[in-house]
């Protein structure tokens, strides 16, 4: 299922077609690039050219994706974008940049930078590149069928961005499923922990589960077929019935039953708290590798303070 195409704003009715540019065409990008070429931004389908220093994923990109344009070199692929979209990975930000830098200033109009890297905050990108305008973003593999969800900001400098530019950002990010825009970088930090890199804690928990199917002597495809419907009914049912998990725990869990077993079972190996010190890792490693301070966690100094007062007793 791919997301329902964008309605066109005033603000760019009229335009030409925009122009992505997506420097590195490993796994996410494609996620990203399947979405995008089926959806329209300023009424038009984007123009989408791609490049990638290995000669094997760009030609596996190129097959797969023919009405894309495989660029031979980074100037080839940036020139004329509107928006180039990083999808390198943040440990060899450097040596993009070293290569980035003179292209994207040689451009007539600066493009927007829309990085998807993990943990590289804007301001890095606008020191390295020398460019204005960087929005970041946390997309999802599930983007790739429409089913993604995206967090994303254009930092501190948002009044720099034309409408055109916020709409480009937002029709290509749109195009992987739900897009939200936070105002504070933080929450792109910490939504790689929740959503970024949570479809691999779902795929664990997948494979746990048809692992032990088939221990009990199902065949691996029906165990596949039994978790993936409970886990795709299960969320859909949550969603559908706006009920808060535990309610919807207590309603499978009768009492002296089977169900309440297996959750004294999960509960003894601190299911939850381990779900939520993985998840508080994974943030701490997200602002590690952005070299800020990733003292953050229960018990620990640094990170989110609370933004609301608690109420008085007369809850004023
Ligand atoms: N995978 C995920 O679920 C998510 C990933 N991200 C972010 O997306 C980014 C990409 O991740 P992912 O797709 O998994 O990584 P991949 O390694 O699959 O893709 C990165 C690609 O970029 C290529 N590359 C490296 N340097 C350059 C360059 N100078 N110019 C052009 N291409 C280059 C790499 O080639 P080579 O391998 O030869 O170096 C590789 O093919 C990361 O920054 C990650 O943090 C964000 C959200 C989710
Ligand atoms: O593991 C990673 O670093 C990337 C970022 C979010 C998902 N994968």
């Amino acid at each position: 299922m791919l997301a329902a195409r964008r309605v066109v704003s005033a603000a760019t009715r009229g335009r030409r077609f925009s122009k992505f540019a997506f420097v590195g065409a490993g796994k996410m990008a494609e996620a990203m690039l399947a979405p995008l070429q089926e959806t329209t931004i300023e009424n038009e389908t984007p123009s989408v050219s791609f490049y990638d220093v290995s000669c094997a994923v760009a030609k596996r990109v190129a097959e797969k994706y023919p009405s894309l344009t495989r660029a031979e070199s980074l100037d080839e692929c940036v020139d004329g974008a509107d928006v180039v979209v990083l999808c390198t990975k943040p440990q060899n930000c450097d040596a993009v940049f070293a290569d980035l830098r003179p292209v994207v200033q040689n451009q007539k109009t600066p493009p927007v930078l829309l990085s998807i890297l993990a943990g590289v905050p804007t301001e890095r990108f606008r020191a390295g590149l020398g460019l204005q305008k960087v929005a970041r973003a946390m997309p999802n593999t599930p983007g790739q069928i429409g089913c993604g969800v995206t967090v994303w900001t254009a930092g501190e400098h948002k009044e720099l961005f034309t409408d055109a530019d916020i709409e480009r950002c937002k029709g290509a990010l749109g195009a992987l499923g739900k897009e939200i825009y936070v105002e504070e970088e933080s929450y792109v930090d910490m939504s790689t922990s929740i959503s970024g890199s949570g479809p691999a804690y779902i795929f664990l928990l997948i494979e746990a589960m048809v692992d032990a199917g088939v221990q009990e002597g199902f065949s691996r495809e029906v165990a596949t077929t039994l978790v993936h419907q409970t886990i795709l009914g299960s969320v859909k049912y949550a969603m559908e019935s706006g009920e808060h998990p535990a309610v919807l725990k207590n309603s499978v869990t009768s009492p002296a039953g089977t169900t309440a077993s297996a959750i004294y079972e999960l509960e003894k190996g601190n299911f939850r708290t381990v779900v939520q010190d993985a998840i508080w890792a994974c943030y701490r490693r997200s602002l590690e590798m952005g070299g800020l301070d990733s003292n953050v966690g229960p018990g620990r100094s640094a990170g989110p303070k609370p933004t609301t007062e608690f109420p008085d007793m007369n809850g004023n």
